[in-house]
This record gives structure tokens, C-alpha cells and sequence, in this order.
């Protein structure tokens, strides 16, 4: 259940001028069901536009995105999406938010233990009648990803979500994405700038090149969890990324030339 394929995609768009732009050439990888891939690559190079066409807000002009071979034309609950600024209703609470998606599904009637349960799990106990302003931008991260979770997607699309947060609080949201993905085994699709983020977290890295945005090459990510960020393992293929990421530079300044 929930192959995601992502079939010899491509999407233009217009640029301010009115110039067309190639945002994603010939976009072609497939997801199994429990895999957690980052997308990784430079500002610009359509990372956003492929996790949008993912979701089903966005449909490419050639090429085909779907899920165990059926299209997919919009955006729903089975595919959960948490953005770098994790927009909470600022006028709810803490679980209140974490709530919307149950309201919209069952009605006034939803299981209130099981918002408790994920208020918990996210560490937010105590912390359910704030607003999102009277938390840390952490927690609101937490809720964000607890709104999402607890519609039990198939797939979690993650785009940026710890990108406005610092070292510490990135780290601490990195360990709970973890924690969830091997406690539910949701297929979790993430993008990212930050190489050591992709390499704690992924499975495989989807290297990404601009102008047009193409896959440069998709690693397998050979390290064992837990994984430490110290290893000497993980600086090794840390470096791999980075070489691969800086080789991509390269060619955008070639292609500047
Ligand atoms: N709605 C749009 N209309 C026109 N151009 C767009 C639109 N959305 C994105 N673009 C352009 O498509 C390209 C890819 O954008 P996208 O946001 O997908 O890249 P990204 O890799 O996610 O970038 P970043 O890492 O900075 O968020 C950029 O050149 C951007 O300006």
C-alpha cells in the first residue's frame, strides 16, 4: 500500500517577466511505503514545486504523480503537510489546532483521547488551552506536526519544517520526526538545506541541481540507526552530500559562464 511514483515529471512556470522557466525537468524517482527521503538541494531548484505536486496541490504539465498507480489530482488527508512556518489558526489553542483535521473528518464527535495521546507524545501536556503566540516556535512545530500525524497519513510531506528554528530546538524536532517515523512507519518525504538534517534522518538523498530543477542523483544512505551526529561515519557521508551538492554549484556557474 502507498507506492508514491513520481513518473518523467516536468512543471513550467512564468517568471515576472513573463518568461517561461523550466522549475522541474523530467522528475522521475519512486517511494515505498515506510521510506523517509530527503530532497536536498540549492535555493531555487524546485523542491517546493515537486512537494507540492506531491501533495496534489499543483499538477505538473507532463508526467504523472501518483499513488499505488492512481493519479493524483488533489490534495487530502492521506498525504499530511507541514510547512516551515507550521501556520496554526493563531485564533485556537494548542489543541484546538491539533483538532482541525478530526472536526473536519468525524464531526463534533471526535476521540478526544487520542488528541491527549499525541499532546503528550509531542511533549505539549500543559500546554493545550495556549495560543500559538504564547508558545516557543518548537512547540508550535511540535503542534504542527501533531495536527498532521494524527490524521494517520500514508505520507508526510515536510517541507522545510525546521528551517526557521534554531540548532537546538532543530535538533530536538528532528529526534520527535524520528521517533514518530519508527513508531508509525509513515512514509515521510522531507525537504531540506541542511545536509546533516537529511543525513540523520533519511534512508536516501535526492540531490537536486537548478535551472532546471533535475535530479542530479538519488544516495542510499548506508548509515545505521540510531545514527550519531558525531560518528566518524556520518562526517564521511556527510561529506559525500556535500561534494555532490557543490558539485551542482559548479555546474550553475558553468552554465553562467
Ligand atoms: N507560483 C510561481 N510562479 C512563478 N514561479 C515560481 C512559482 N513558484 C515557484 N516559482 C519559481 O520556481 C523555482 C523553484 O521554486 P521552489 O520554491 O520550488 O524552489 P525551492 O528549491 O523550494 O527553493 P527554496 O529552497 O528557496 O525554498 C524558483 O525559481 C521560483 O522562483
Amino acid at each position: 500500500m502507498g507506492v508514491l511514483e513520481v513518473d518523467h515529471v516536468n512543471r513550467r512556470l512564468q517568471d515576472n517577466n513573463g518568461q517561461e522557466i523550466n522549475v522541474l525537468d523530467d522528475i522521475d524517482f519512486t517511494v515505498n511505503p515506510g521510506e523517509f527521503v530527503s530532497i536536498i538541494g540549492p535555493s531555487g531548484c524546485g523542491k517546493t514545486t515537486l512537494l507540492r505536486l506531491i501533495s496534489g496541490l499543483d499538477q505538473p504539465e507532463e508526467g504523472k504523480v501518483t499513488i499505488d498507480g492512481d493519479r493524483i489530482t488533489k490534495p487530502d488527508y492521506s498525504r499530511g503537510y507541514v510547512f516551515q512556518h507550521g501556520s496554526l489558526f493563531p485564533w485556537e489553542t494548542i489543541e484546538e489546532n491539533i483538532s482541525v483535521g478530526l472536526k473536519v473528518t468525524k464531526g463534533r464527535h471526535f476521540d478526544k483521547a487520542l488528541v491527549k495521546h499525541y499532546i503528550d507524545l509531542m511533549g505539549l501536556t500543559g500546554f493545550e488551552n495556549s495560543y500559538p503566540h504564547q508558545v516557543s516556535g518548537g512547540m508550535a512545530q511540535r503542534a504542527a506536526l501533531a495536527r498532521s500525524i494524527i490524521m494517520k497519513p500514508e505520507i508526510l510531506l515536510l517541507d522545510e519544517p525546521m528551517g526557521a528554528l534554531d540548532a537546538f530546538t532543530r535538533a530536538d524536532i528532528q529526534n520527535v520526526i524520528y521517533r514518530v517515523w519508527e513508531e508509525t512507519h509513515t512514509t515521510m518525504i522531507l525537504v531540506t538545506h541542511d545536509i546533516d538534517e537529511a543525513v540523520y534522518l533519511s534512508n536516501r538523498i535526492v540531490v537536486m541541481t537548478p535551472r532546471p530543477g533535475r535530479i542530479k542523483e538519488i544516495v542510499d544512505n548506508p548509515l545505521p540507526h540510531p545514527r550519531s551526529r558525531v560518528s566518524e561515519d556520518f562526517a564521511t557521508f556527510r561529506h559525500e552530500i556535500q561534494e555532490k551538492l557543490n558539485f551542482g554549484l559548479e555546474d550553475v556557474q558553468e552554465a553562467s559562464r
